[in-house]
Protein backbone atom coordinates (compact mmCIF):
# COMPACT_ATOMS: atom_id res chain seq x y z
CA UNK A 1 0.00 0.00 0.00
CA UNK A 2 2.57 2.14 0.78
CA UNK A 3 4.06 2.06 -2.38
CA UNK A 4 0.95 4.02 -4.15
CA UNK A 5 1.65 7.19 -1.11
CA UNK A 6 4.08 7.67 -3.49
CA UNK A 7 2.46 7.65 -7.05
CA UNK A 8 -0.56 9.28 -5.49
CA UNK A 9 1.26 12.34 -3.86
CA UNK A 10 4.17 12.57 -6.04
CA UNK A 11 5.31 16.30 -6.03
CA UNK A 12 3.33 16.99 -3.54
CA UNK A 13 5.35 15.30 -0.08
CA UNK A 14 6.04 18.63 1.95
CA UNK A 15 2.28 19.56 1.91
CA UNK A 16 1.68 15.93 2.87
CA UNK A 17 3.87 16.38 5.46
CA UNK A 18 2.06 19.93 6.57
CA UNK A 19 -1.09 17.80 6.60
CA UNK A 20 -0.66 15.37 8.75
CA UNK A 21 1.89 17.90 10.83
CA UNK A 22 -1.30 19.54 11.55
CA UNK A 23 -3.30 16.46 12.83
CA UNK A 24 -0.37 16.25 15.82
CA UNK A 25 -2.21 19.53 17.01
CA UNK A 26 -5.33 18.90 16.25
CA UNK A 27 -4.72 15.35 18.61
CA UNK A 28 -5.05 17.61 22.00
CA UNK A 29 -8.24 17.65 20.61
CA UNK A 30 -8.54 14.04 23.15
CA UNK A 31 -7.59 15.44 26.34
CA UNK A 32 -8.82 18.96 26.50
CA UNK A 33 -12.35 18.36 27.16
CA UNK A 34 -11.41 15.45 29.87
CA UNK A 35 -8.90 17.52 31.44
CA UNK A 36 -11.05 20.58 32.38
CA UNK A 37 -14.14 18.17 33.10
CA UNK A 38 -12.04 16.31 35.44
CA UNK A 39 -10.79 19.89 37.22
CA UNK A 40 -14.01 21.94 36.79
CA UNK A 41 -16.01 18.69 38.83
CA UNK A 42 -13.24 18.43 41.57
CA UNK A 43 -13.32 22.47 42.01
CA UNK A 44 -17.12 22.13 42.43
CA UNK A 45 -17.05 18.73 44.39
CA UNK A 46 -14.51 20.45 46.89
CA UNK A 47 -16.61 23.91 46.90
CA UNK A 48 -14.18 26.29 45.03
CA UNK A 49 -16.38 27.77 43.10
CA UNK A 50 -14.08 31.10 42.19
CA UNK A 51 -11.68 28.85 40.11
CA UNK A 52 -14.32 27.26 38.56
CA UNK A 53 -15.21 30.39 36.15
CA UNK A 54 -10.85 30.67 35.69
CA UNK A 55 -11.39 26.53 34.52
CA UNK A 56 -13.88 27.38 31.91
CA UNK A 57 -12.18 30.49 30.07
CA UNK A 58 -9.10 28.36 30.17
CA UNK A 59 -11.14 25.50 28.43
CA UNK A 60 -12.88 28.20 26.22
CA UNK A 61 -9.54 28.92 24.94
CA UNK A 62 -8.17 25.48 24.44
CA UNK A 63 -11.30 24.86 22.31
CA UNK A 64 -10.76 28.20 20.25
CA UNK A 65 -7.10 26.85 19.27
CA UNK A 66 -8.57 23.86 18.12
CA UNK A 67 -11.31 25.54 15.54
CA UNK A 68 -8.14 26.78 14.23
CA UNK A 69 -6.01 24.13 14.30
CA UNK A 70 -8.92 22.55 12.88
CA UNK A 71 -9.63 25.21 10.02
CA UNK A 72 -6.10 25.04 9.03
CA UNK A 73 -5.91 21.27 8.80
CA UNK A 74 -9.10 21.37 6.19
CA UNK A 75 -7.45 24.30 4.09
CA UNK A 76 -4.19 22.04 4.05
CA UNK A 77 -5.83 18.99 3.24
CA UNK A 78 -8.78 20.27 0.53
CA UNK A 79 -5.35 21.80 -1.20
CA UNK A 80 -3.82 18.53 -1.43
CA UNK A 81 -6.70 16.67 -2.60
CA UNK A 82 -7.35 19.45 -5.35
CA UNK A 83 -3.79 18.80 -6.92
CA UNK A 84 -3.62 15.00 -6.51
CA UNK A 85 -6.93 15.23 -8.40
CA UNK A 86 -5.01 17.31 -11.19
CA UNK A 87 -2.04 15.07 -11.62
CA UNK A 88 -3.73 12.02 -11.32
CA UNK A 89 -6.72 12.13 -13.48
CA UNK A 90 -4.16 13.63 -16.25
CA UNK A 91 -1.88 11.32 -15.97
CA UNK A 92 -4.59 8.49 -16.33
CA UNK A 93 -6.02 10.23 -19.27
CA UNK A 94 -2.35 10.71 -20.94
CA UNK A 95 -1.40 6.77 -20.30
CA UNK A 96 -5.04 5.85 -22.30
CA UNK A 97 -3.47 8.04 -25.01
CA UNK A 98 -0.05 6.44 -24.84
CA UNK A 99 -1.31 2.82 -24.13
CA UNK A 100 -1.09 0.11 -26.37
CA UNK A 101 -3.19 -2.34 -24.87
CA UNK A 102 -6.38 -2.00 -27.19
CA UNK A 103 -8.19 -4.47 -25.15
CA UNK A 104 -9.28 -1.88 -22.53
CA UNK A 105 -12.09 0.50 -23.70
CA UNK A 106 -13.11 3.79 -23.29
CA UNK A 107 -15.44 2.77 -20.78
CA UNK A 108 -12.89 1.34 -18.44
CA UNK A 109 -10.65 4.49 -18.26
CA UNK A 110 -14.04 6.30 -17.74
CA UNK A 111 -14.37 4.49 -14.67
CA UNK A 112 -10.74 4.69 -13.35
CA UNK A 113 -11.16 8.56 -14.01
CA UNK A 114 -14.56 9.06 -12.05
CA UNK A 115 -15.52 6.56 -9.81
CA UNK A 116 -12.94 4.69 -9.09
CA UNK A 117 -10.57 7.62 -8.24
CA UNK A 118 -13.33 9.15 -6.27
CA UNK A 119 -13.29 6.30 -4.02
CA UNK A 120 -9.72 6.98 -3.63
CA UNK A 121 -10.24 10.34 -2.62
CA UNK A 122 -13.12 9.52 -0.70
CA UNK A 123 -11.76 5.75 1.18
CA UNK A 124 -7.86 6.53 0.69
CA UNK A 125 -6.91 9.93 0.80
CA UNK A 126 -8.94 11.65 3.11
CA UNK A 127 -8.68 7.98 5.59
CA UNK A 128 -5.04 8.48 5.76
CA UNK A 129 -5.43 12.12 7.57
CA UNK A 130 -8.19 10.77 9.93
CA UNK A 131 -5.73 7.78 10.38
CA UNK A 132 -3.15 10.07 11.43
CA UNK A 133 -5.27 12.27 13.81
CA UNK A 134 -6.60 8.88 15.59
CA UNK A 135 -3.03 7.75 16.28
CA UNK A 136 -1.67 11.35 17.57
CA UNK A 137 -4.69 11.59 19.82
CA UNK A 138 -4.74 8.67 20.78
CA UNK A 139 -1.00 8.93 21.76
CA UNK A 140 -1.51 12.47 23.40
CA UNK A 141 -3.97 11.42 25.21
CA UNK A 142 -2.96 8.12 26.17
CA UNK A 143 0.85 10.01 27.72
CA UNK A 144 -1.85 12.42 29.83
CA UNK A 145 -3.61 9.67 31.46
CA UNK A 146 -0.51 7.53 32.68
CA UNK A 147 0.20 11.00 34.08
CA UNK A 148 -2.98 11.03 36.51
CA UNK A 149 -2.99 7.30 37.75
CA UNK A 150 -1.11 4.63 35.65
CA UNK A 151 -3.15 1.60 37.10
CA UNK A 152 -6.70 2.91 36.20
CA UNK A 153 -5.49 4.33 33.28
CA UNK A 154 -3.64 0.74 31.80
CA UNK A 155 -6.79 -1.38 32.98
CA UNK A 156 -9.00 1.36 30.30
CA UNK A 157 -6.68 1.27 27.68
CA UNK A 158 -6.36 -2.57 27.57
CA UNK A 159 -9.74 -3.51 27.88
CA UNK A 160 -10.89 -0.87 25.70
CA UNK A 161 -8.09 -1.94 23.33
CA UNK A 162 -8.90 -5.41 23.12
CA UNK A 163 -11.54 -5.30 20.29
CA UNK A 164 -9.24 -3.55 17.55
CA UNK A 165 -7.94 -7.21 16.98
CA UNK A 166 -10.59 -8.14 14.91
CA UNK A 167 -10.36 -6.14 11.58
CA UNK A 168 -7.01 -7.83 11.30
CA UNK A 169 -9.08 -11.25 11.03
CA UNK A 170 -11.45 -9.67 8.67
CA UNK A 171 -9.44 -7.88 6.56
CA UNK A 172 -9.07 -10.40 3.61
CA UNK A 173 -13.10 -10.32 3.75
CA UNK A 174 -13.30 -7.01 3.01
CA UNK A 175 -11.32 -6.89 0.55
CA UNK A 176 -12.75 -9.50 -1.29
CA UNK A 177 -16.14 -6.69 -0.81
CA UNK A 178 -14.27 -4.24 -2.75
CA UNK A 179 -12.75 -6.27 -5.75
CA UNK A 180 -16.98 -7.78 -6.37
CA UNK A 181 -17.97 -4.57 -6.72
CA UNK A 182 -14.97 -3.32 -9.01
CA UNK A 183 -16.06 -5.92 -11.47
CA UNK A 184 -19.50 -4.73 -11.58
CA UNK A 185 -19.18 -1.43 -11.50
CA UNK A 186 -17.22 -1.78 -14.79
CA UNK A 187 -19.79 -4.34 -16.43
CA UNK A 188 -22.65 -1.82 -15.27
CA UNK A 189 -20.31 1.42 -17.08
CA UNK A 190 -19.82 -0.21 -20.27
CA UNK A 191 -23.39 -1.09 -20.41
CA UNK A 192 -24.38 2.28 -19.51
CA UNK A 193 -22.16 3.62 -22.28
CA UNK A 194 -23.52 1.25 -24.78
CA UNK A 195 -27.21 2.68 -23.51
CA UNK A 196 -26.41 6.37 -23.86
CA UNK A 197 -24.67 6.24 -27.57
CA UNK A 198 -27.48 3.49 -28.81
CA UNK A 199 -30.29 5.08 -27.55
CA UNK A 200 -31.54 6.84 -30.51
CA UNK A 201 -31.02 3.88 -32.26
CA UNK A 202 -33.05 1.63 -30.32
CA UNK A 203 -35.44 3.92 -29.88
CA UNK A 204 -35.87 3.76 -34.34
CA UNK A 205 -36.09 -0.04 -33.76
CA UNK A 206 -38.15 -0.29 -30.70
CA UNK A 207 -35.46 -1.97 -29.26
CA UNK A 208 -35.49 0.35 -25.83
CA UNK A 209 -36.92 -2.16 -23.35
CA UNK A 210 -34.70 -4.87 -24.34
CA UNK A 211 -31.56 -2.12 -23.47
CA UNK A 212 -33.51 -1.39 -20.52
CA UNK A 213 -33.97 -4.39 -19.21
CA UNK A 214 -30.32 -5.00 -19.81
CA UNK A 215 -29.08 -1.85 -17.98
CA UNK A 216 -31.01 -2.72 -15.34
CA UNK A 217 -29.94 -6.24 -14.31
CA UNK A 218 -25.97 -4.86 -14.54
CA UNK A 219 -27.36 -2.10 -12.29
CA UNK A 220 -28.97 -4.42 -10.03
CA UNK A 221 -25.63 -6.61 -9.77
CA UNK A 222 -23.50 -3.24 -9.26
CA UNK A 223 -25.72 -2.18 -6.66
CA UNK A 224 -25.85 -5.32 -5.07
CA UNK A 225 -22.26 -5.97 -4.89
CA UNK A 226 -22.25 -2.40 -3.52
CA UNK A 227 -24.80 -3.18 -0.78
CA UNK A 228 -22.16 -6.61 0.08
CA UNK A 229 -19.28 -4.06 0.45
CA UNK A 230 -20.38 -2.22 2.49
CA UNK A 231 -22.73 -4.67 4.73
CA UNK A 232 -19.40 -6.77 5.23
CA UNK A 233 -17.66 -3.33 6.17
CA UNK A 234 -20.73 -2.64 8.58
CA UNK A 235 -20.54 -6.30 10.28
CA UNK A 236 -16.77 -6.48 10.84
CA UNK A 237 -17.34 -2.83 12.24
CA UNK A 238 -20.06 -3.91 14.49
CA UNK A 239 -18.11 -6.69 16.26
CA UNK A 240 -15.60 -4.59 16.83
CA UNK A 241 -18.15 -2.17 18.58
CA UNK A 242 -19.51 -5.15 20.97
CA UNK A 243 -16.54 -5.83 22.41
CA UNK A 244 -15.35 -2.37 23.32
CA UNK A 245 -18.68 -1.92 25.36
CA UNK A 246 -17.80 -4.76 27.11
CA UNK A 247 -14.42 -3.76 28.10
CA UNK A 248 -15.52 -0.37 28.71
CA UNK A 249 -18.51 -0.96 31.67
CA UNK A 250 -16.07 -3.56 33.07
CA UNK A 251 -13.19 -0.99 33.60
CA UNK A 252 -15.40 1.29 35.24
CA UNK A 253 -16.54 -1.05 37.75
CA UNK A 254 -12.83 -1.40 39.00
CA UNK A 255 -12.39 2.69 38.23
CA UNK A 256 -15.31 3.71 40.89
CA UNK A 257 -13.79 0.86 42.97
CA UNK A 258 -10.61 2.93 42.86
CA UNK A 259 -12.93 6.06 44.07
CA UNK A 260 -14.36 4.13 47.04
CA UNK A 261 -10.86 3.20 48.09
CA UNK A 262 -9.66 6.89 48.14
CA UNK A 263 -7.13 6.54 45.54
CA UNK A 264 -8.70 8.30 43.19
CA UNK A 265 -11.32 11.52 43.50
CA UNK A 266 -14.34 11.78 41.20
CA UNK A 267 -13.34 14.17 38.79
CA UNK A 268 -10.10 12.28 38.35
CA UNK A 269 -12.38 9.51 37.56
CA UNK A 270 -14.46 11.26 35.30
CA UNK A 271 -10.84 12.50 33.36
CA UNK A 272 -9.84 8.78 33.19
CA UNK A 273 -12.93 7.47 31.65
CA UNK A 274 -13.44 10.54 29.15
CA UNK A 275 -9.58 10.29 28.42
CA UNK A 276 -9.69 6.83 28.18
CA UNK A 277 -12.30 6.48 25.33
CA UNK A 278 -10.12 8.93 23.24
CA UNK A 279 -7.15 6.79 23.70
CA UNK A 280 -9.37 3.53 22.69
CA UNK A 281 -11.53 4.77 20.44
CA UNK A 282 -9.17 6.63 17.68
CA UNK A 283 -6.94 3.80 18.51
CA UNK A 284 -9.46 1.21 17.46
CA UNK A 285 -10.57 3.55 14.49
CA UNK A 286 -7.31 3.52 13.61
CA UNK A 287 -6.94 0.14 13.15
CA UNK A 288 -10.25 -0.02 11.40
CA UNK A 289 -9.42 3.02 8.62
CA UNK A 290 -6.24 0.72 8.56
CA UNK A 291 -8.32 -2.08 7.41
CA UNK A 292 -10.53 0.23 5.38
CA UNK A 293 -7.37 1.51 3.54
CA UNK A 294 -5.90 -2.24 2.75
CA UNK A 295 -9.28 -2.74 0.83
CA UNK A 296 -8.76 0.33 -1.48
CA UNK A 297 -5.45 -1.99 -2.61
CA UNK A 298 -7.44 -3.66 -5.28
CA UNK A 299 -8.59 -0.01 -6.59
CA UNK A 300 -5.30 1.27 -6.51
CA UNK A 301 -3.95 -1.86 -8.54
CA UNK A 302 -6.06 -1.26 -11.07
CA UNK A 303 -5.50 2.65 -11.26
CA UNK A 304 -1.90 2.69 -11.44
CA UNK A 305 -1.07 -0.79 -12.74
CA UNK A 306 -3.79 -0.43 -15.77
CA UNK A 307 -1.63 -1.02 -18.35
CA UNK A 308 0.17 -4.38 -17.18
CA UNK A 309 -1.00 -6.45 -20.50
CA UNK A 310 0.83 -3.91 -23.07
CA UNK A 311 1.65 -5.86 -25.78
CA UNK A 312 4.87 -6.63 -26.56
CA UNK A 313 4.85 -5.58 -30.32
CA UNK A 314 6.71 -2.32 -31.15
CA UNK A 315 6.90 -1.69 -35.28
CA UNK A 316 10.19 -2.80 -36.57
CA UNK A 317 12.39 -0.34 -38.53
CA UNK A 318 15.16 -1.71 -40.74
CA UNK A 319 16.98 -1.40 -43.79
CA UNK A 320 14.88 -2.27 -46.99
CA UNK A 321 15.81 -1.40 -50.55
CA UNK A 322 14.60 2.41 -51.24
CA UNK A 323 11.49 1.45 -53.04
CA UNK A 324 10.09 -0.50 -50.48
CA UNK A 325 7.71 1.08 -47.75
CA UNK A 326 6.83 -2.24 -46.26
CA UNK A 327 8.09 -6.13 -46.02
CA UNK A 328 5.45 -8.15 -44.09
CA UNK A 329 6.48 -11.74 -44.00
CA UNK A 330 4.59 -14.61 -42.53
CA UNK A 331 1.90 -12.43 -40.72
CA UNK A 332 -1.03 -13.82 -39.09
CA UNK A 333 -4.00 -11.51 -38.27
CA UNK A 334 -6.46 -12.54 -35.61
CA UNK A 335 -7.81 -12.62 -32.42
CA UNK A 336 -7.24 -14.93 -29.32
CA UNK A 337 -5.05 -16.31 -31.16
CA UNK A 338 -7.75 -17.62 -33.74
CA UNK A 339 -6.78 -16.41 -36.98
CA UNK A 340 -8.25 -14.22 -39.73
CA UNK A 341 -6.02 -14.04 -42.48
CA UNK A 342 -3.14 -16.34 -42.35
CA UNK A 343 0.67 -16.59 -43.38
CA UNK A 344 0.46 -13.08 -45.26
CA UNK A 345 4.17 -11.88 -47.20
CA UNK A 346 3.14 -8.90 -48.88
CA UNK A 347 5.71 -6.17 -50.32
CA UNK A 348 4.24 -2.79 -50.30
CA UNK A 349 6.11 0.06 -52.63
CA UNK A 350 6.61 3.43 -51.60
CA UNK A 351 3.45 5.24 -53.54
CA UNK A 352 1.73 2.50 -54.36
CA UNK A 353 -1.79 2.89 -54.21
CA UNK A 354 -2.98 -0.55 -53.45
CA UNK A 355 -7.24 -1.24 -53.23
CA UNK A 356 -8.30 -3.78 -50.76
CA UNK A 357 -11.74 -5.19 -51.46
CA UNK A 358 -12.74 -8.82 -50.22
CA UNK A 359 -16.40 -10.28 -48.24
CA UNK A 360 -17.63 -8.70 -45.27
CA UNK A 361 -16.09 -9.99 -42.29
CA UNK A 362 -13.09 -11.15 -44.14
CA UNK A 363 -10.39 -9.29 -42.09
CA UNK A 364 -9.71 -6.46 -44.05
CA UNK A 365 -10.15 -3.70 -41.46
CA UNK A 366 -8.47 -6.35 -38.94
CA UNK A 367 -5.44 -6.60 -41.40
CA UNK A 368 -4.72 -3.23 -42.00
CA UNK A 369 -4.88 -2.17 -38.17
CA UNK A 370 -2.44 -4.85 -37.74
CA UNK A 371 -0.08 -3.47 -40.19
CA UNK A 372 -0.28 0.00 -37.38
CA UNK A 373 0.11 -2.66 -34.33
CA UNK A 374 -3.45 -0.85 -33.61
CA UNK A 375 -3.94 -4.78 -33.39
CA UNK A 376 -1.22 -6.85 -32.35
CA UNK A 377 -0.35 -10.07 -34.71
CA UNK A 378 -0.33 -13.45 -33.43
CA UNK A 379 2.63 -14.19 -35.38
CA UNK A 380 4.67 -13.36 -38.01
CA UNK A 381 6.88 -9.95 -38.88
CA UNK A 382 6.12 -6.56 -40.15
CA UNK A 383 9.25 -4.71 -41.44
CA UNK A 384 9.04 -0.66 -42.05
CA UNK A 385 11.71 0.93 -44.16
CA UNK A 386 13.89 3.25 -41.67
CA UNK A 387 13.53 5.69 -44.45
CA UNK A 388 10.36 6.49 -42.76
CA UNK A 389 11.56 6.07 -39.20
CA UNK A 390 9.08 8.52 -37.10
CA UNK A 391 10.16 10.02 -33.19
CA UNK A 392 6.92 8.48 -32.21
CA UNK A 393 5.92 5.27 -34.37
CA UNK A 394 2.32 5.82 -34.74
CA UNK A 395 2.51 9.27 -36.42
CA UNK A 396 3.73 7.20 -39.71
CA UNK A 397 0.25 6.59 -40.70
CA UNK A 398 -3.08 8.50 -41.34
CA UNK A 399 -6.14 5.96 -41.16
CA UNK A 400 -9.62 7.02 -42.45
CA UNK A 401 -11.70 5.24 -40.40
CA UNK A 402 -14.87 3.26 -41.37
CA UNK A 403 -16.34 5.31 -38.46
CA UNK A 404 -15.12 9.05 -38.19
CA UNK A 405 -14.73 10.20 -34.68
CA UNK A 406 -15.78 14.22 -34.17
CA UNK A 407 -14.63 15.84 -31.40
CA UNK A 408 -17.09 18.32 -29.56
CA UNK A 409 -14.99 21.15 -31.05
CA UNK A 410 -14.98 23.41 -33.93
CA UNK A 411 -15.03 22.13 -37.87
CA UNK A 412 -11.38 23.92 -37.88
CA UNK A 413 -10.13 22.01 -35.16
CA UNK A 414 -11.78 18.49 -36.38
CA UNK A 415 -9.63 19.25 -39.35
CA UNK A 416 -6.17 20.12 -38.12
CA UNK A 417 -6.43 19.04 -34.29
CA UNK A 418 -5.06 22.43 -33.07
CA UNK A 419 -2.07 22.26 -35.29
CA UNK A 420 -1.27 25.35 -36.99
CA UNK A 421 -1.99 24.87 -40.83
CA UNK A 422 -2.25 28.04 -43.11
CA UNK A 423 -5.68 28.43 -43.31
CA UNK A 424 -6.04 28.69 -46.98
CA UNK A 425 -4.92 24.85 -47.03
CA UNK A 426 -7.53 23.84 -44.55
CA UNK A 427 -10.04 25.58 -47.03
CA UNK A 428 -8.66 23.82 -50.07
CA UNK A 429 -8.90 20.87 -49.08
CA UNK A 430 -12.43 20.94 -47.95
CA UNK A 431 -12.96 21.89 -51.63
CA UNK A 432 -10.80 19.23 -52.77
CA UNK A 433 -13.12 16.78 -51.13
CA UNK A 434 -16.01 18.60 -52.50
CA UNK A 435 -17.21 20.32 -49.42
CA UNK A 436 -17.02 24.02 -51.09
CA UNK A 437 -19.92 24.67 -48.94
CA UNK A 438 -17.72 24.34 -45.72
CA UNK A 439 -14.95 26.09 -47.03
CA UNK A 440 -15.75 29.65 -45.18
CA UNK A 441 -14.97 31.23 -41.63
CA UNK A 442 -18.47 30.53 -40.61
CA UNK A 443 -18.56 26.71 -40.90
CA UNK A 444 -15.02 26.74 -39.94
CA UNK A 445 -15.59 28.13 -36.45
CA UNK A 446 -18.73 25.82 -36.07
CA UNK A 447 -18.42 23.84 -32.78
CA UNK A 448 -19.57 20.47 -33.92
CA UNK A 449 -21.60 18.01 -31.32
CA UNK A 450 -20.20 14.62 -31.68
CA UNK A 451 -24.08 13.29 -30.18
CA UNK A 452 -26.01 15.22 -32.91
CA UNK A 453 -22.78 16.56 -35.71
CA UNK A 454 -24.68 17.87 -38.21
CA UNK A 455 -23.07 16.59 -41.13
CA UNK A 456 -23.75 13.36 -43.09
CA UNK A 457 -22.24 10.42 -43.14
CA UNK A 458 -20.49 11.19 -46.55
CA UNK A 459 -19.39 14.61 -45.19
CA UNK A 460 -18.11 13.32 -42.10
CA UNK A 461 -15.66 10.93 -44.50
CA UNK A 462 -14.69 13.60 -46.65
CA UNK A 463 -13.88 15.64 -43.59
CA UNK A 464 -11.75 12.38 -42.36
CA UNK A 465 -9.74 12.56 -46.07
CA UNK A 466 -9.33 16.28 -46.11
CA UNK A 467 -7.34 15.53 -42.76
CA UNK A 468 -5.79 13.06 -44.23
CA UNK A 469 -4.65 15.62 -47.11
CA UNK A 470 -3.63 18.40 -44.69
CA UNK A 471 -1.40 15.81 -43.02
CA UNK A 472 0.32 14.20 -46.02
CA UNK A 473 1.38 11.34 -43.55
CA UNK A 474 4.00 8.51 -45.70
CA UNK A 475 1.25 5.78 -45.40
CA UNK A 476 -2.35 6.16 -45.36
CA UNK A 477 -4.99 3.46 -44.59
CA UNK A 478 -8.49 4.03 -45.61
CA UNK A 479 -11.73 1.81 -44.65
CA UNK A 480 -13.99 2.84 -46.84
CA UNK A 481 -13.84 6.16 -47.71
CA UNK A 482 -16.20 6.04 -51.01
CA UNK A 483 -19.30 4.25 -48.81
CA UNK A 484 -22.00 6.14 -48.83
CA UNK A 485 -21.38 8.20 -51.54
CA UNK A 486 -22.34 9.49 -54.69
CA UNK A 487 -20.98 8.73 -57.61
CA UNK A 488 -19.30 11.76 -58.63
CA UNK A 489 -18.51 12.55 -55.25
CA UNK A 490 -16.70 8.59 -55.09
CA UNK A 491 -15.05 9.27 -58.62
CA UNK A 492 -13.45 12.67 -57.10
CA UNK A 493 -12.25 10.88 -53.26
CA UNK A 494 -10.57 8.39 -55.55
CA UNK A 495 -9.04 10.09 -57.94
CA UNK A 496 -7.70 12.70 -54.65
CA UNK A 497 -6.63 9.10 -53.09
CA UNK A 498 -5.24 7.46 -56.32
CA UNK A 499 -2.69 11.48 -56.16
CA UNK A 500 -1.95 11.05 -52.76
CA UNK A 501 1.47 11.86 -52.22
CA UNK A 502 2.41 8.77 -50.28
CA UNK A 503 1.25 5.15 -50.05
CA UNK A 504 -2.04 3.99 -49.70
CA UNK A 505 -3.94 1.29 -49.17
CA UNK A 506 -7.43 1.82 -49.61
CA UNK A 507 -10.31 -0.88 -48.47
CA UNK A 508 -13.36 -0.19 -50.91
CA UNK A 509 -16.27 -1.91 -51.41
CA UNK A 510 -17.91 -0.21 -54.48
CA UNK A 511 -16.00 1.22 -57.11
CA UNK A 512 -16.33 1.26 -60.85
CA UNK A 513 -13.95 -0.53 -63.25
CA UNK A 514 -12.82 3.03 -64.23
CA UNK A 515 -11.65 3.29 -60.43
CA UNK A 516 -9.96 -0.53 -60.22
CA UNK A 517 -7.53 0.40 -62.99
CA UNK A 518 -6.06 3.51 -61.19
CA UNK A 519 -4.61 1.42 -58.35
CA UNK A 520 -1.58 -0.45 -59.16
CA UNK A 521 -2.12 -3.86 -57.05
CA UNK A 522 -5.35 -5.34 -55.88
CA UNK A 523 -5.44 -7.41 -52.76
CA UNK A 524 -8.32 -9.61 -51.94
CA UNK A 525 -9.38 -12.50 -49.11
CA UNK A 526 -10.83 -15.93 -49.48
CA UNK A 527 -10.25 -18.39 -46.65
CA UNK A 528 -8.02 -17.32 -44.88
CA UNK A 529 -5.14 -16.03 -47.75
CA UNK A 530 -4.89 -12.67 -49.22
CA UNK A 531 -3.57 -12.90 -52.59
CA UNK A 532 -2.98 -10.20 -55.92
CA UNK A 533 -5.55 -10.24 -58.19
N1 LIG B 1 -11.72 -6.87 -31.27
C1 LIG B 1 -12.15 -8.00 -31.86
N2 LIG B 1 -12.12 -9.16 -31.19
C2 LIG B 1 -12.56 -10.31 -31.76
N3 LIG B 1 -13.03 -10.37 -33.03
C3 LIG B 1 -13.07 -9.24 -33.74
C4 LIG B 1 -12.64 -7.99 -33.19
N4 LIG B 1 -12.79 -7.04 -34.14
C5 LIG B 1 -13.31 -7.67 -35.24
N5 LIG B 1 -13.47 -8.98 -35.00
C6 LIG B 1 -13.98 -9.99 -35.92
O1 LIG B 1 -13.08 -10.15 -36.99
C7 LIG B 1 -13.77 -10.41 -38.18
C8 LIG B 1 -13.23 -9.52 -39.27
O2 LIG B 1 -13.54 -8.18 -38.98
P1 LIG B 1 -12.99 -7.01 -39.90
O3 LIG B 1 -13.60 -5.73 -39.40
O4 LIG B 1 -11.52 -7.08 -39.98
O5 LIG B 1 -13.62 -7.43 -41.30
P2 LIG B 1 -13.77 -6.59 -42.64
O6 LIG B 1 -13.34 -7.51 -43.74
O7 LIG B 1 -13.07 -5.29 -42.54
O8 LIG B 1 -15.33 -6.41 -42.67
P3 LIG B 1 -16.22 -5.23 -43.27
O9 LIG B 1 -16.00 -5.22 -44.75
O10 LIG B 1 -17.60 -5.67 -42.94
O11 LIG B 1 -15.79 -3.98 -42.60
C9 LIG B 1 -15.23 -10.18 -37.90
O12 LIG B 1 -15.87 -11.45 -37.83
C10 LIG B 1 -15.26 -9.51 -36.56
O13 LIG B 1 -16.34 -9.94 -35.80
Amino acid sequence: MSKYIDKIFGKHKLLLVFTILSTFFLGFDGLVSPHFLGKFTDAMTVGAFQSTYKILIYWLLALFALIVFQTTHKYLAQKLIQLVNLDVKSEIALSSLLSTNIKKSSSEYLSIITSEFNKIEEKFIRNIFVMFLCIFQGSITFIYLMTINVKVGLVFVILGILPAVVPRLTSNWVKKGTKDWQKTNTVYLSSLEDFLKGRKLMLRFKAENFLMNKLNEKLGNNEKSYFNMELIQTIANAIVSILYIGGLIASLMIGIKEVVNGNLTTGQLITIYMAGDRVVSPLISAVSIYNVLQSTEPILEKIFNHDEQIHPYKLEFSSLDNNTDIVVQGLNVGYNNAPLVENINLQIFKDEKILISAASGSGKSSFIRTLMLDIPPISGNIIINERLKQSNPQELFGIVEQTPYIFNDTLLFNLTFGHSINKSLVLNSLKQVGLAKFANDEQLYRVLNKDNNQLSGGELKRIEIARAILFQKPILLIDEALSGLDKDNANRLNQLIINYPGTVLDIEHHYSDEMKERYDQILSIENKTLFSK
